[in-house]
């Protein structure tokens, strides 16, 4: 009698299941085969990365390549034609995410106050009031909230509402946190606060972050991974490691090993873009 492998859906005879290959050990997220197509054209095509645990990797690539496209598939925004994509040998419906958009204005409820709209994702895994309350607690004392969180979002400067996403992203305790661009709409103020307070967030509780970034300096500063991806149809150019001690501060923008693999991310990124 033939083997009978069982699906979802329905149970095919002979059907050989594709074997998964993992990553190495430490790995979070692992794609395999992931392939995507817009209008006929091929963004990714069997493509293949394994993303570390509790490390931030930041993505960075020629304009257009798939930066946000690429972490919007694996956050299960956007769909993907075939492929798979694992978080810890798990599917997405099983594994918590927080997302930090670029655009915050739009991120919120308006309708919402700032702390019902950080409580929301607390509030629909049915948490007691209580746990609510000491959840918020212990996100408004580490991101040093000073503002009023019973105001409306649209009450809130730019740099406020992109704190109060981060926090709403962070509230659950993702294992992973994907943030597109989260400083590119802000004053450099602002942008030197989020970074830090994102800093100390990983440096407490080392949820594996991917970082889409414009500024190369800014994706450097950040990361453990630097991710550099070709011009479309998207491969990755080079992954760089970047392991300077945390916390980074001032005197690390002058650090020999930071320059050195902003320089080498530079080259990377100008060889890609030149092809
Ligand atoms: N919904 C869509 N329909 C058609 N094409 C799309 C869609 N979304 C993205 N694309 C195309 O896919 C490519 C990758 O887009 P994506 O925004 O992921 O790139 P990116 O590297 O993040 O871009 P940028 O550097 O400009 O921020 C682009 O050519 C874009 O035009």
């Amino acid at each position: 009698m033939s083997a009978v492998l069982s699906v979802p859906g329905g149970v095919y005879p002979d059907v050989p299941a594709p074997a998964h290959k993992p990553g190495p050990s430490g790995t979070q997220i692992t794609i395999r085969g992931l392939t995507k197509y817009f209008a006929g054209w091929p963004l990714y095509e069997n493509f293949d990365l394994d993303i570390p645990k509790h490390k931030i990797v930041s993505v960075f690539g020629p304009n257009g390549c798939g930066k946000s496209t690429l972490i919007n598939m694996i956050a299960g925004l956007v769909p993907i034609d075939s492929g798979e994509i694992l978080f810890d040998g798990k599917s997405l419906k099983d594994t918590k995410i927080g997302y930090v958009f670029q655009n915050y204005r739009e991120a919120m409820f308006p309708w919402m106050r700032t702390i019902d709209n950080i409580a929301y994702p607390l509030k629909l895994e049915g948490r007691s009031k209580a746990e609510v309350d000491r959840r918020m607690q212990e996100l408004v004392a580490s991101f040093d909230v000073k503002f009023d969180l019973r105001r409306y979002p649209y009450e809130l400067s730019g740099g406020q509402q992109q704190t109060a996403s981060i926090m709403r992203a962070l509230a659950n305790n993702p294992e992973v946190l994907f943030l597109d661009e989260p400083f590119s709409a802000l004053d450099f103020e602002m942008t030197l606060f989020i970074r830090e307070k994102l800093q100390e967030v990983f440096m407490q509780t080392g949820t594996t972050m991917l970082l889409v970034s414009h500024d190369l300096e800014e994706a450097v500063y950040l990361a453990d991974q630097v991710l550099l991806l070709t011009k479309r149809p998207t491969r990755i150019a080079e992954i760089l490691a970047y392991d300077d001690a945390r916390p980074r501060t001032v005197e690390t923008l002058s650090e020999a090993s930071f320059i050195a693999t902003k320089k080498q991310s530079l080259e990377i990124f100008q060889r890609e873009v030149r092809r």
